[in-house]
């Protein structure tokens, strides 16, 4: 294998798969395509040949090309450019934004489909503003990369080349107008530029020690370190407040119970379930970092049955498991859970542990649509069933989307 690295191929691209990549086939081999839309013909550059039943291409030229092709929303992204030389992190922008939702819902609908045996008419909603603004200007926090040069930039897709870049257009106007793009920072590895909804724009230069920072949902003011976790789109926090607050259902949710808001953050759908079920609603925010704790101890503060625990969720559900008294074992199952890990999702030991405390309902908040849909498979053996669904586009150009499932104890 390598031999066919660099070879220039014509393939027709049938479908997308996770990753927002589409797949072709060449003799028979199955071979994911960057860059080129489902239904199109393109001359693509095989990039990676070394797995003996699929190949990586980029499109370099397309010749067939979709209705739903685009001027890319960013030009240093395009497939005009070198595949080495394009910037990551806008790998839809070539697409029409409403067949990025559709192709988006596919995904998610298909994982569903094949792992956990689930059909799904799902759709993808999209935030408010983002149709006027073509999904650009959504994002309130930028990660941008250092080069060798002291340039800043994103990575290239799949690799770890720094692309300078002179705009970024997915960042909201107070982050585009606070990027330094022509300054140089050699050495210090990444720059953030945030615009939180409370004060003015900053930066956070590689290690730079973290800031308290506000930020405003609604009527509620949230503090976190600007060094932290929070969601980045401009409408983001909002959406999903609203959406687990929906997600839950209130037949079967006690205030009194063990409730649980697992991958807490700084507690924004603790309060969200504070905010839907009154003052006196008991709730616990489970978050490994212990900053983030410390700030969703304040945030959840006048709740009085809330709290915030650091520690990562696999080990405080064995702790609980093992001392929980009988009492204790009760109020967990009538508990109402909220989770929303990181991309890798909760996995086999927490979906195995949250069966065995067996929870009335849980509300599942996922930004990876295969780690869902085998958390989904997961749950169904400890005898929970996907009641409802919904998806939203939280990430405009890219191919991320973000699911919000009711699971519900048969
Ligand atoms: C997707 S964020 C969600 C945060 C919060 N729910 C929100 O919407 O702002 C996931 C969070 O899980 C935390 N985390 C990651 N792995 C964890 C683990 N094993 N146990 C506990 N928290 C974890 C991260 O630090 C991060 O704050």
């Amino acid at each position: 294998m390598g031999e066919n690295t660099g070879r220039e191929v014509e393939l027709t691209v049938e479908r997308i798969a996770h990753g927002g990549i589409s797949v072709g086939r060449l003799d028979g081999r199955v071979v994911f395509v960057a860059d080129a839309i489902p239904g199109e013909t393109v001359r693509a550059r095989i990039s990676d040949d070394r797995k003996k039943s699929f190949w990586r291409a980029d499109a370099i030229e397309v010749l067939a090309p979709s209705e739903h092709r685009r001027d890319h929303v960013w030009p240093v992204a395009s497939i005009a450019r070198d595949p080495r030389q394009r910037a990551g992190g806008a790998e839809f922008g070539h697409i029409a934004l409403s067949h990025q939702r559709e192709l988006k819902r596919q995904v998610l609908a298909e994982s569903l489909q094949r792992m956990a045996g689930v059909e799904s008419d799902v759709r993808v909603e999209q935030l408010p503003g983002d149709h006027a603004a073509n999904g650009l200007g959504w994002r309130t926090r930028i990660r941008l990369h250092v080069d060798d040069e002291g340039r800043i930039g994103p990575m290239a897709s799949r690799s770890h080349t720094v692309i300078p870049v002179t705009d970024a257009p997915l960042a909201s106007p107070a982050v585009q107008a606070a990027t330094p793009f022509s300054e140089r920072f050699t050495g210090l590895g990444t720059v953030d530029v945030l615009a939180p909804t409370v004060g003015d724009a900053r930066l956070v230069l590689g290690e730079q020690k973290p800031t308290v920072i506000s930020e405003r949902v609604g009527e509620r003011t949230f503090r976190l370190d600007d060094t932290g976790f929070w969601q980045v789109h401009r409408e983001a926090p909002a959406a999903l407040t609203a959406a687990v607050q929906a997600a839950i259902d209130d037949a079967a949710f006690d205030p009194r119970a063990a409730n649980l808001d697992l991958y807490g953050g700084v507690g924004l759908l603790a309060a969200a379930v504070g905010d839907r079920f009154g003052a006196s609603t008991r709730v616990t925010s489970v978050e490994a970092d212990e900053r983030a704790t410390e700030r969703a101890a304040e945030n959840l503060a006048e709740w009085v049955g809330a709290a915030a625990v650091t520690g990562r969720v696999d080990r405080f559900l064995r702790e609980l498991e093992q001392s929980a008294s009988a009492a204790e074992r009760a109020r967990l199952r009538a508990a109402t859970v909220v989770l929303d890990p990181p991309r890798a999702g909760a996995g086999t030991e927490v979906m195995a542990a949250l069966g065995r405390l067996s929870p009335a309902q849980l509300v599942y908040v996922a930004c990876d649509p295969v780690a869902l849909a085998r958390d989904v498979a997961l749950a169904a053996q400890h005898g929970y069933r996907l009641a409802r669904l919904r998806a939203f586009d939280l990430f405009p150009h890219t191919h991320h989307v973000e699911a919000v499932a009711s699971l519900v104890r048969d």
